[in-house]
């Protein structure tokens, strides 16, 4: 049997799933309508480990940490296969170096060829994995003839359309919260990084000191832009009177926040905290090879 370790490497945090190959096997339906697209797989266990200005050997003995304790956990006779996506390269060869001295690997490291995706972009291969894995999961829970738009809330927002016949579309890059915080001190001689925490209570819209006033057009700045993001992604979609509104999918570090806020008119919402992660299984080929085999 074979477990699966998806590793999703970011801008600001390094996740990782487990996907069980004995839990596939439990949880795998009983009957299945031929036109159901199979059930997309969520990890058995997550961890996320913050890389973003902290040493390699600091965040690496938090992702060993997590690689041991899955491996002592695991079912004997079980091997551990490892995929990663990454839009960090030398995130990425850090973690190479540090899994091999721990034993794991090689790496499957998948690209924009590993997907099954049909795209209407003009460069693919310069597309983020991070987004297409996102859509390639995406695809598995939008109905037949309903499109979706993915909310990926990381380092960077990212807010992009599959349609109605699953073809990613593309979409719509914009600076994530802490970003927007760090670039605002950065670019004006006067105004202070402000902490954003995606568990913080919402602002007052009028700020009545500096730290307030940033902290409110942030966040409340942040929330229209994806609303409007989403409203104008949707208007795209040719419109008949069988079309649903798509469905918003949320994700990433401050998805939960976005949540709270991110009421748009007859939009089904859905939080899916690991769709990377289960992108990754998805387009595995270490995770084909099990599914078939089982
Ligand atoms: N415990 C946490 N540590 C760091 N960032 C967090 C945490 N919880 C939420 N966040 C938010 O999540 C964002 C990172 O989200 P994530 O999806 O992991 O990004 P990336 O894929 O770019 O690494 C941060 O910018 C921050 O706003
Ligand atoms: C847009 C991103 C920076 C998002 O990264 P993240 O916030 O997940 O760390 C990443 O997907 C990326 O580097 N993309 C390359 C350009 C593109 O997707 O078109
Ligand atoms: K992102």
């Amino acid at each position: 049997m074979l477990d699966l370790l998806a590793i999703d490497v970011g801008n600001s945090r390094v996740k990782l799933g487990l996907f069980r190959a004995a839990a596939a096997c439990e949880d795998k339906p009983q009957t299945m309508l031929p036109i159901a697209p199979p059930p997309l797989a969520v990890p058995d266990e997550v961890a996320s480990v913050v890389h973003r200005d902290r040493s390699v050997r600091e965040w690496l003995a938090e992702v060993r940490a997590f690689v041991d304790k899955v491996q002592c956990e695991s079912v004997e006779g079980t091997t551990l296969a490892c995929s990663v996506a990454s839009v960090h390269p030398s995130v990425l060869g850090d973690l190479q170096l540090g899994l091999k001295r721990s034993g794991i690997g090689p790496l499957e490291v998948l690209t924009q060829k590993s997907l099954s995706l049909q795209a209407n972009i003009n460069e693919p291969e310069k597309v983020g994995i991070d987004r297409l894995l996102a859509v390639v999961a995406a695809n598995r829970l939008r109905r037949a003839h309903e499109a979706a738009i993915v909310v990926d809330a990381g380092s960077a927002i990212t807010v992009d359309l599959l349609d109605t016949e699953g073809v990613f579309q593309g979409g719509a890059i914009l600076p994530g919260m802490q970003l927007a915080s760090q670039a605002l001190q950065q670019g004006t001689a006067a105004l202070p990084q402000i902490a954003i925490d995606s568990k913080q209570e919402a602002p007052a819209a009028i700020g009545r000191t500096t730290q307030e006033a940033i902290g409110s057009g942030i966040y409340w700045g942040t929330i229209g832009a994806v609303r409007e993001l989403t409203n104008q992604l949707s208007r795209t979609l040719a419109a008949s009177p069988q079309t649903t509104p798509p469905l918003v999918i949320l994700t990433g570090g401050d998805a939960p926040l976005l949540a709270k806020h991110l009421e748009i008119e007859k939009r089904q919402l859905r939080s899916e905290p690991a769709l990377v992660l289960s992108g990754i299984w998805t387009a595995s080929s270490k995770a084909s090879s099990k599914a078939r085999s089982l």
